[in-house]
């Protein structure tokens, strides 16, 4: 199984012959520019050759054990502002060729990871602890810096006590736990900076050049602030903290933009400074255990993929709950909504791997080619095929549960959804009329996001009388429990044991807690991850970004035009009743609202 196992990371540490994502091939002691493969060695254990992706000129041979040997032809004519990915200028004296002259790659390489935006509440949250446990489970190169960059003041110490406070240890993994977060924490610093300074980049990459100490660096830039400041970040950190000998790349958080142009115009600056190859836009659904899982459950079962499709599958449901509201977050929330928060990004990049097509390879490309087909096969969002809801105040047990509009950073007459509905089309030959419906929400009444496949009637079923008059409580469905309890389970209609012929439906249940012992990494670890060893599957690509946004731009616009009215619901509830309006108008039962789920 692909996991994220410590004999995969330990790949990266000095004792491995040959380190893939930072190998430095050496070149006659000269100054010379030269190309670096980069798909992870987790994903590539049988695969022995591979061009590299960013370096027509160079091509690399993956050896089973995961060395690289690069052949190398210089590279002429670089624009020097852009970061080049993939771009290594060495100096080393060290080398070693085979006969036919490639050259072996030694670990003579460091990554810096810096988290610009360290003191808010995603670095904090999530980037921190995930970096802490991939440094816990081996996943990190042997030399490493981690660098807090914000416009807090803060000494290492300060920040170092900060992220103390968010680090844990996995359940099934505490020992040594204090001292490894000790060992951990001494390699984080922290240098306090504007966004919009080249010079306080510039002090940054002096102190990333002291701990680099002269090794071939590697630079990834995790951009942990708000989207109005993206673009000066970008520019100063690629003018001045880019790195001059290995690969420099740039983590960007959501919100891409808030609608086709918008978004478009970000690509545009950001492309002014980076590669597209170094843009890694994250989507940190994509790094959830289950959505990773949901390709392996389709293409390597046989007893899946021909069901696959309008012949056998009658709709798709995709559901997000939260069981709070926007508390805290309403400044950032009012200017986006749940389409934009939720549907436009997380919701239709896991319809995108469910519905695609067989991609050629796991290779990133292959996937995001797949993905961007499907998207481009959609109908854009229709308004009727669409309802809204915001939640109002609710008191429940003698508590009472603040209604949207009470938080002060938001407008007392918004009209911004926290809740929707909507129902989408894929006109191609394998799902044309199958409704794909989303449904996602805050302050509902629990927390949990899933993916749920009901399947056709079953053709003249010779016990349909046993069923009573419901025949739509005897349909198969397929459920994908992202989380919280992750698991997937099937229903199926099964004989009740005893002398009579009394059916009932029952769950064949992959319960994950209960089949395997080992902890699930969070989503952020396996992307970070990821994005350090070059990985680009699940990353959005700028033209599956864009096909995304020609989906929901014009149902966007046309709401705000509108200005269309969201239902009320109360905090706590199931959502607004015109949900299931919705759903009914194509003859669809939401399948998280039955007794048995
Ligand atoms: N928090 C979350 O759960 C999620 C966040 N995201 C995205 O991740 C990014 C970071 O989110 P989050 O940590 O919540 O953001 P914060 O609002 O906490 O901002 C991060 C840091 O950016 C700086 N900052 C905040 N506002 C401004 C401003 N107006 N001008 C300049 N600097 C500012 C602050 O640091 P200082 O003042 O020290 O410079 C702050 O600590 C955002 O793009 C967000 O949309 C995505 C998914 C989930
Ligand atoms: O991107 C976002 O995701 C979170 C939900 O993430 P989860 O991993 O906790 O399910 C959501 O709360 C937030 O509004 C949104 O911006």
């Amino acid at each position: 199984m692909a996991s994220l196992s410590s004999t995969n990371c330990r790949a990266y540490s000095s004792t491995s012959s040959s380190s893939y994502a930072a190998s430095s091939s050496v070149h006659h002691g000269h100054h010379q520019r030269l190309a670096v493969s980069s798909v992870p060695k987790r994903f590539l254990r049988n695969k022995i050759s591979l061009q590299s992706q960013s370096n027509p000129f160079s091509t690399g041979v993956r050896m089973q054990d995961g060395a690289v040997a690069t052949k190398v032809t210089p590279v002429e004519n670089e624009t020097p502002l852009k970061l080049k990915e993939g771009l290594l200028s060495v100096t080393s004296s060290e080398e070693s060729k085979d006969a036919a002259g490639f050259e072996f790659s030694e670990d003579k390489s460091t990554v810096s990871i810096t988290v610009v935006g360290a003191s808010g509440d995603l670095a904090k949250k999530k980037i921190f602890p995930a970096l802490f446990a991939l440094y816990y489970e081996d996943c990190l190169p042997e030399h490493f810096t981690v660098y807090g960059y914000a416009r807090s003041k803060m000494t290492d110490a300060e920040l170092r006590t900060m992220v103390s406070r968010t680090l844990t240890c996995r359940i099934d993994k505490r020992e040594n736990c204090g001292e490894k977060m000790d060992q951990f924490l001494k390699r984080c610093f922290y240098h306090s900076g504007q966004y919009d300074s080249e010079e306080n980049f510039a002090e940054l990459d002096k102190k990333l050049r002291e701990h680099e100490g002269g090794r071939v660096s590697n630079r990834l830039f995790y951009l942990s602030i708000p989207p109005n400041i993206f673009i000066n970040a970008v520019k100063c950190a690629s003018l001045s903290a880019s790195s001059s000998s290995g690969w420099t790349r740039v983590i960007v958080e959501k919100p891409f933009g808030r609608d086709s142009e918008s978004s478009a115009a970000l690509t545009r600056s950001l492309k002014q400074y980076l590669e597209e190859d170094q843009i890694f836009r994250i989507d940190h659904y994509l790094g959830k255990e289950l959505v990773e899982n949901l390709s392996v459950l389709r293409f390597s079962n046989l007893i899946f993929e021909p069901l696959w499709s309008r012949q056998y599958i009658r709709n798709v449901q995709f559901i997000f709950s939260e069981d709070f509201g926007t508390e805290g977050r309403g400044g950032y929330f009012d200017n986006y909504g749940i389409i934009r928060d939720i549907m436009q990004n997380h919701l239709l990049q896991i319809l995108a791997l469910f519905a695609m097509e067989t991609p050629v390879s796991l290779d990133a490309e292959d996937i995001r080619n797949e993905k961007v087909k499907v998207l481009r096969s959609m109908r854009p969002l229709e308004l009727e095929n669409v309802v809204i809801g915001q939640y109002k105040s609710h008191t429940k047990g003698g508590v009472t549960y603040p209604a949207y509009t009470d938080d002060k950073t938001v407008p007392k007459d918004s009209l911004t959804p926290t809740f929707a509905a909507a129902a989408l089309f894929i006109d191609n030959a394998r799902w044309d009329g199958v409704p794909f419906l989303m449904k996602a929400g805050k302050a509902l009444h629990t927390k949990r996001a899933e993916i749920r496949v009901q399947f056709r009637h079953v053709p003249g079923n010779l016990y349909n009388r046993n069923f009573g008059t419901d025949l739509d409580r005897a349909t198969n469905e397929l459920v994908i429990r992202v989380q919280p309890d992750e698991a997937i389970y099937l229903k199926i209609n099964n004989k009740v044991p005893g002398l009579g012929m009394r059916l009932d439906r029952s769950n064949l249940n992959l319960h994950y807690a209960a089949r395997y012992s080992k902890e699930i990494p969070d989503a952020y670890e396996r992307l970070l991850l990821d994005a350090i060893e070059g990985e680009r599957r699940l990353f959005i690509r700028s033209d599956e970004l864009n096909a995304a946004w020609a989906l929901f731009t014009p149902l966007l616009k046309e709401l705000e035009e509108k200005k269309i009215i969201p239902e009320c619901y109360p905090y706590g509830s199931r959502g607004p009743v015109g949900a299931h309006y919705l759903a009914a108008r194509y003859n669809v039962r939401w399948g998280d609202l039955g007794l048995e789920q």
